[in-house]
C-alpha cells in the first residue's frame, strides 16, 4: 500500500484533546470524555480568555459575535449511534463493529417521510428526526459543511469527527451544479449550511435530486443562523424544513461520552481539490495525519499557547491547513472573518491582538497594495504570516517584510493536509539585502517535520535529481502526512501513488543547500520551440514592473513555436489606462531587458484575473481564453 500502516495506537483527536486538557485539570485524567474537554474550555476561557471564538465582520473588522463554549460534544452526541466509516473504497481495513446497541425504530416509515417535503427533513420534532436519521444513515456517512469562516465550521471540525463521522467542508465559491456533484459523490447524509448560502445549497440539492432519479436520500439540512445577516434568509431556510443549528446543539446530550476512533487510519475529513487543473477529486484524510500535521503546523511556526489567529484562510481549504485543530491544541483564539479585505485584516490586527494568519500570495498582494488610510503601520506587534497556495513573487514577500510582517513560506496540496515544505529561515540570511532575502524565501524549502519523505524525482527514472539548482523533476511525497486516497477513484489513486510515492505534478529543482524551488506545475509549463519556460519565473519578473498589480502567464498556441507566453495583467488602480497598447509594449520592453528573449510574452492582456475561493489564479480559465483567441500568427522570433 502507498501509505504504510503504523502500529502505534495513536488516536488523533484524543491526543489533541489531551494536550488541551492536560495542562488544565486533573479531571481529564479520569476520562477522555467530551464533557471534560468542555470543562477545560470553560475554565480556560474564564481564567485566561483563551479558546474564545469571535466573529469579525464587515468592512471595519469589528467583533460581531463572541462564542466561548460552543458544544462540540453536543454535535457529537447527535451522531453517536453511527459506526466508523467504511473506507473500503480505498484501502483494505475492515470496518470496526460498534458496541452500541441500535434502538429499534420504524425505519421505512421515517425514510419515506423525510424524502417527501422540499428535499429536507420535515419532521416537526427535530431531536427525534436528527437522532433517528443518524441511526438510519448507518456507518457510511459524511457531514458536509457549507459555510464561510464562522464559529460553526470551526466547531464542526471537532463535533463531527468526535461522532465518528467525516467532515467535508465545501468550497463556498463553487456553483450549485458543482456542489450537487460533490454532495452526491460524497453521499453526504447531513448538510450544515450558513444561512447566507442556504439558497445555493437548496439549488444544489434540487439538482442532485433530479440527477439521482431513484434512490435519492435527502440529507438532513441544518442551517447556521447569524444575527449579523439578513434574518429573511434564516426564516426562509427554516420554512423549508431546515433545522436551526442552535436547536440542533440544544437537542444533544451534554453527558455524551465520545469514543476515539478504533483505528488511527479512520477518515477524519474529506475535501475536494479546487479543480484548477482538473475536475474536483475527493481527498480523504485520516486521524493520524491530521494529528501529526496539527502538531507540526504549530511546531514549524513556533506558535505558542495563546496565539491569536486570524482566519483569512478559508477553513474549507484543507481544514485551514490543520490550524483548526492546532489552535485548539494551543488554547489559541480564533478570529473569524466572513469576508477578507485588507481593511478588515489591518483592523483585526489593531483591535484583536492578532499574532498569526495564513494567506495565499494574492491576499498578501492585496495587503501590500492597500490604500494608506486602510493600513495600520507600523504594526502594533510582530505578525507572523504563512503563505502558500501558489508561488509568492519575491517582490510581494519583500513588500510584506518592509511592513513588518514575518513571512513563513510553505508549499503543499490538499492531498498532503496543506503544507509539505517550509522555507526554513537561516540565520545567515538576516544580514542579506531585503531583495536577496525575499528571493531565497520564495523557494519552497525543506520537508515538513510530519512528512517522512519528500524529494524531486526525474520522472523517467523515478530517482532523485541532483541538487544542482537546475535539473527539473517532479516533487514526490510519502508518509503519514499524505492522504489515504481519492474517494471512489481507484484509477487516479493508482496513478498518483505509482512507485510508492505521491506524485504532486509540481515541477521543481533542488538547490545545493537542499531547498527545493518550484518552477511550475507540469500543466502550466510553457514549451516554446522545444524549450521549457517556467511561467512562475516570467511572472516573478512581471511583478517587478511598477504598474503591475497582479499577473499570470499561460501558454498560447503559436504557429511557429508551438507555444509562447501570454501574460494576463491587472494594473495598479492609479495607472492611466488610456493607452493600453503603449502599456503592453512598455511591459514587453521591460521583459526584454530582464529575461531571455524567448520568455518574453508575445501578448499582454489587461483585466481582472479569475480566482478560486482560496485566492488561486485559475489558469485553466485563462488557457481557455487564449485558446479562443487562436494562435499567435506571425512570430518575429
Ligand atoms: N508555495 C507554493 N509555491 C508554488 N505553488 C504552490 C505553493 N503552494 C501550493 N502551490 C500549488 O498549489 C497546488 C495545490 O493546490 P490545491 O491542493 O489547493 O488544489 P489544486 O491543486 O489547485 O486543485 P486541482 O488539483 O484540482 O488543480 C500545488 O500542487 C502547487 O501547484
Amino acid at each position: 500500500m502507498f501509505n504504510p500502516r503504523f502500529e502505534m495506537n495513536v488516536q488523533a483527536i484524543i491526543r489533541i484533546t489531551q494536550i488541551e486538557a492536560g495542562v488544565v485539570t486533573e479531571d481529564w485524567m479520569r476520562s477522555d470524555g467530551v464533557g471534560l474537554k468542555m470543562n477545560h474550555y470553560k475554565k480556560t476561557t474564564e481564567r485566561e480568555g483563551h479558546c474564545a471564538i469571535d466573529v469579525v465582520g464587515g468592512e471595519d473588522g469589528d467583533v460581531l459575535k463572541s462564542s466561548q463554549s460552543k458544544s462540540h460534544n453536543k454535535v457529537a452526541t447527535l451522531m453517536r449511534e453511527v459506526h466508523p466509516i467504511d473506507d473500503s473504497d480505498y484501502h483494505e481495513v475492515q470496518p470496526k463493529k460498534t458496541n452500541t446497541t441500535p434502538k429499534p425504530i420504524p425505519r421505512v416509515k421515517q425514510i419515506e417521510e423525510w424524502g417527501s417535503v422540499d428535499l429536507f427533513c420535515s419532521n416537526d420534532e427535530p431531536t427525534f428526526a436528527t437522532k433517528n436519521f443518524l441511526y438510519l444513515a448507518g456507518r457510511r456517512y459524511k457531514v458536509a459543511v457549507i459555510a464561510p469562516n464562522v464559529p460553526a465550521i470551526y466547531e464542526a471540525h471537532f463535533g463531527v469527527p468526535m461522532a465518528g463521522a467525516v467532515v467535508n467542508c465545501v468550497n463556498i465559491r463553487l456553483d450549485a451544479p458543482t456542489i450537487a456533484f460533490l454532495l452526491g459523490h460524497s453521499s453526504a447524509a447531513i448538510v450544515i449550511v450558513d444561512q447566507e448560502l442556504f439558497s445555493l445549497a437548496e439549488e444544489a440539492l434540487q439538482i442532485l435530486q433530479e440527477k439521482s432519479k431513484s434512490g435519492f436520500k435527502a440529507p438532513l439540512v441544518i442551517v447556521i443562523g447569524d444575527e449579523n445577516c439578513d434574518p429573511k434568509t434564516l426564516e426562509y431556510a427554516l420554512q423549508k424544513g431546515a433545522i436551526h443549528y442552535e436547536k440542533f446543539l440544544e437537542a444533544g446530550d451534554p453527558d455524551f461520552m465520545w469514543k476515539p476512533p478504533n483505528d488511527e487510519w479512520q477518515s477524519i475529513a474529506l475535501g475536494y481539490t479546487s479543480g484548477t487543473t482538473s475536475s474536483p477529486k475527493g481527498v480523504v484524510l485520516h486521524h493520524r495525519g491530521a494529528y501529526l500535521m496539527s502538531l507540526s503546523a504549530a511546531f514549524v511556526w513556533g506558535m505558542n499557547e495563546g496565539a491569536v489567529y486570524l482566519w483569512t484562510l478559508p477553513m474549507f481549504h484543507c481544514n485551514g491547513w490543520c490550524y483548526t485543530w492546532a489552535l485548539a491544541a494551543l488554547c489559541g483564539t480564533s478570529i473569524c472573518l466572513r469576508q477578507v479585505t485588507a481593511k478588515a485584516v489591518y483592523s483585526a490586527i489593531a483591535t484583536q491582538g492578532v499574532t498569526h494568519f495564513c494567506a495565499a500570495p494574492v491576499v498578501l498582494n492585496t495587503i501590500v497594495n492597500a490604500p494608506p488610510e486602510q493600513t495600520i503601520l507600523p504594526l502594533p506587534r510582530l505578525v507572523h504570516v504563512m503563505t502558500a497556495g501558489a508561488a509568492p513573487p519575491p517582490s510581494v514577500l519583500a513588500a510584506m517584510s518592509e511592513r513588518g510582517f514575518r513571512i513563513a513560506h510553505t508549499y503543499g496540496l490538499s492531498e498532503t493536509y496543506g503544507p509539505s515544505t517550509i522555507c526554513a529561515w537561516k540565520p545567515e540570511w538576516d544580514s542579506l539585502p531585503l531583495e536577496t532575502q525575499a528571493r531565497l524565501n520564495s523557494r519552497q524549502g525543506v520537508r515538513y517535520i510530519a512528512l517522512e519523505g519528500l524529494d524531486v524525482f526525474d520522472p523517467k527514472t523515478n530517482t532523485p535529481v541532483p541538487s544542482d539548482g537546475t535539473t527539473i523533476g517532479e516533487i514526490v511525497m510519502r508518509g503519514n502526512a499524505v492522504m489515504k486516497g481519492y474517494l471512489k477513484n481507484p484509477e487516479e489513486n493508482k496513478k498518483v501513488f505509482a512507485n510508492g510515492w505521491f506524485h504532486s505534478e509540481d515541477l521543481a529543482v533542488k538547490h545545493p543547500d537542499g531547498y527545493i524551488e518550484i518552477k511550475d506545475r507540469s500543466k502550466d509549463i510553457i514549451i516554446s520551440g522545444g524549450e521549457n519556460i517556467s511561467s512562475v519565473e516570467v511572472e516573478n519578473i512581471l511583478y517587478r514592473h511598477p504598474h503591475v498589480l497582479e499577473t499570470s502567464v499561460v501558454a498560447r498556441p503559436d504557429e511557429k513555436w508551438g507555444e509562447s507566453p501570454c501574460a494576463f495583467v491587472t494594473l495598479k488602480p492609479d495607472v492611466d489606462r488610456s493607452d493600453e497598447r503603449g502599456l503592453g509594449e512598455d511591459i514587453m520592453k521591460f521583459c526584454r531587458e530582464k529575461m531571455p528573449v524567448f520568455w518574453v510574452p508575445k501578448s499582454v492582456i489587461f483585466g481582472p484575473l479569475p480566482k478560486t475561493a482560496t485566492g488561486k489564479i485559475q489558469k485553466n480559465l485563462l488557457r481557455a481564453k487564449v485558446k479562443d483567441m487562436g494562435p499567435v500568427k506571425r512570430s518575429r522570433l
